[in-house]
């Protein structure tokens, strides 16, 4: 019997789903750690004798061209390979973190892989206004393309309510990409997914069972295709609260975080950690109460409170 190809689409602790080209799942199995597959690898794996039931065997797990994790003192999680973009869902309310939106944006980063970010409940006008506010940063965060160029696309949602509209609007950043949706939990993350997969809730349920031999718990991560064609598509994980950093050196902050980097290469000493040293271009770029900067406070104090965070001795 020889080995077919296959992407993973759903998994749970060891088990996962593997989906060939023409569209048939199966659950698979890995044969041993090295064969420990996420969603989005794409796989080689083996149907069973004939006989032997109809769970199959992963072979091999094809090289990765990134995988998005996050890692804490404890543990390290991946939540997807072989991914185009990363979508951080946040909302008006419940009022979002601004700490952990720019740890999933600095994750991002530093696999290359690019964060869109939305803002969702535009329909909540003063909660929204404050929440646009907070997000002034992130708006305006100058890219490499040029004068007037943001590094970050935000997007306003109101899902519940323009559904038609936002569909379209999300569509055109979407297309042909394979997008990982993470949000904290209320943001609308599930209404999202609804809305582009119709039907997604009950393909979860009937993975999860599958997965589980009956049992109702949920899967942790899943493969959606938004079209018929299988070109694009958005992967559901959890796991946005505790988005630990500790693969990332407290070196690599400045170039995962955009506006820091910018100013980073003008600082007297080549290796500044931008936070007491004389001669630094970063900190002249901090804005203080009386004077507007390219930097604002929050991040400037996010970078730091980070940098102490990874900088810590690894506790095991
Ligand atoms: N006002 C308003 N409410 C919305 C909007 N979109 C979603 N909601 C509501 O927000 C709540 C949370 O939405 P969900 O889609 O369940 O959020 P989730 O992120 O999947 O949350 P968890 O299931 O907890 O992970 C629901 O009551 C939705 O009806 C919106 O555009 N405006
Ligand atoms: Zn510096």
């Amino acid at each position: 019997m020889s080995a077919r190809e296959g992407l993973v689409v759903a998994s749970h602790g060891r088990h996962c789903v593997v989906e060939t080209p023409d569209g048939e799942r199966r659950i698979c199995h890995p044969r041993g750690k090295k064969s420990q597959a996420v969603v989005g690898d794409q796989v080689r794996w083996l149907a069973p004798p004939p006989g032997q039931g109809d769970e199959g065997t992963i072979e091999k797990v094809l090289p990765r061209r990134n995988l998005f994790y996050r890692q804490d003192e404890i543990r390290t999680k991946s939540f997807a390979a072989n991914l185009d973009q990363v979508l951080i869902l946040i909302a008006a309310e419940p009022v979002f973190s601004e700490s952990q939106l720019a740890r999933a944006l600095i994750a991002a980063e530093a696999e290359g892989i690019t964060p869109l970010i939305a803002l969702n409940k535009s329909d909540l006008v003063e909660p929204f206004a404050r929440a646009w506010e907070r997000l002034l940063p992130y708006r305006h965060m100058a890219g490499k393309a040029g004068p007037g160029s943001h590094h970050y696309n935000v997007l306003p949602l109101s899902l519940a309510q323009s559904g038609e509209a936002d569909r379209a609007a999300l569509l055109q950043h979407l297309q042909g990409k394979a997008t990982l949706v993470l949000g904290p939990s209320g943001a609308g993350k599930s209404t999202l997914i609804n809305l582009l997969v119709p039907g997604a809730s009950v393909l979860t349920g009937e993975i999860s069972q599958a997965l589980n031999s009956g049992k109702h718990t949920t899967t942790s991560t899943a493969w959606y295709w938004v079209d018929q064609a299988r070109t694009t598509a958005l992967i559901d994980s959890p796991g946005f609260q505790e988005f630990g950093l500790r693969h990332l050196a407290p070196t690599d902050l400045a170039r995962c975080m955009p506006d820091i980097g910018a100013h980073a290469n003008a600082c007297k000493f080549y290796n500044c950690t931008h936070l007491h040293e004389p001669g630094c271009a970063v900190q002249l770029q901090v804005e203080s109460d009386s004077r507007p900067g390219t930097i604002s406070a929050n991040r400037y104090k996010i970078y730091k409170e980070l940098f102490a965070e990874l900088s810590e001795a690894p506790r095991y």
